[in-house]
């Protein structure tokens, strides 16, 4: 894997075996600067292990990997040091590790400054992915990887953290790669929406759509079809033809 400073993500013939099972199969890979690219595919179908290069902690068996040296990554489960403090979470790690109002300022970001000196217990988990993202941006990143964050949230909560998620983007104006298995998440967001399939991009659409966007607008409901199509998911709220006898 090669790093550089302000440059989207190329990658090229990537593949990754387990033992001899290929989860990646020579995958290609280009994320624009300021792009917001979401992931979709069925379990199993290796999206973490392609986040999980991008982010450094797996690496290629094969092929060519370019990424942003600035990049951060936060997953479903939150992570947090339970003996650590909020702000201590925030800045673990950094030079800056003791710079508390660095820490508030990207808590105050997320919208909960006011939690800076409690317990990772004490937070609900709503809370605990706020702190998890203040963490991703702390490092400023050029490249920000998402692993289904809201996917063990509530529904209401999940709106809200969706919303601050584009909310950050578009303040930071970093790329964002979101692995979801959403749909309406996936189109709510991202400026194109990929499927990965026998270990590679099987499918993309542009979604094209301005933002905010509505759940129910003709465009949306298209493109969630076709998607849900790709998928191999029957679409339950799509319009049916009368039933003529
Ligand atoms: N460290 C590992 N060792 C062995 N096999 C692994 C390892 N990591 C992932 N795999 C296997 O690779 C395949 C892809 O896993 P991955 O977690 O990337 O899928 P995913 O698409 O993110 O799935 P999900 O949507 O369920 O999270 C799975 O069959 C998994 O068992």
């Amino acid at each position: 894997m090669s790093t550089t400073v302000s440059t989207p993500v190329e990658v090229r013939g990537l593949s990754r075996a387990f033992d001899d099972k290929t989860v990646i199969d020579d995958l290609d890979l280009s994320i624009r600067q300021g792009e917001f690219v979401a992931l979709l595919g069925h379990s199993g179908c290796g999206k973490s292990t392609l986040l999980k290069i991008l982010a450094g902690l797996d690496s290629e068996t094969e092929g060519e990997v370019t990424v942003p040296e600035r990049r951060s990554v936060a997953f479903q489960s939150p992570r947090l040091m339970p003996w650590l403090r909020v702000w201590r979470n925030v800045v673990l790690g950094l030079p800056r590790s003791k710079d508390r109002s660095l820490a508030e300022r990207y808590l105050a970001e997320v919208g909960i400054e006011e939690y800076a000196g409690r317990w990772p217990k004490t937070l609900s988990g709503g809370q605990a992915q706020r702190v998890s993202l203040a963490r991703a941006l702390v490092r400023e990143p050029e490249l920000l990887l998402l692993d289904e964050p809201f996917g063990a949230l509530d529904a209401l909560t999940r709106g809200r953290a969706q919303r601050l998620v584009a909310d950050l983007w578009q303040r930071h104006g970093c790329s964002v790669l979101l692995v979801t298995h959403d749909v309406e998440e996936a189109l709510l967001l991202a400026d194109r929406v990929l499927v990965m399939d026998g270990g590679r991009i099987a499918y993309e659409a542009e979604v094209g759509l301005e933002r905010p966007r509505a759940l129910g607008s003709p465009d949306f409901v298209r493109l969630r079809g076709e998607l849900l199509h790709r998928l191999g998911v029957h679409d339950a709220s799509a319009p049916r033809e009368e039933a003529t006898t």
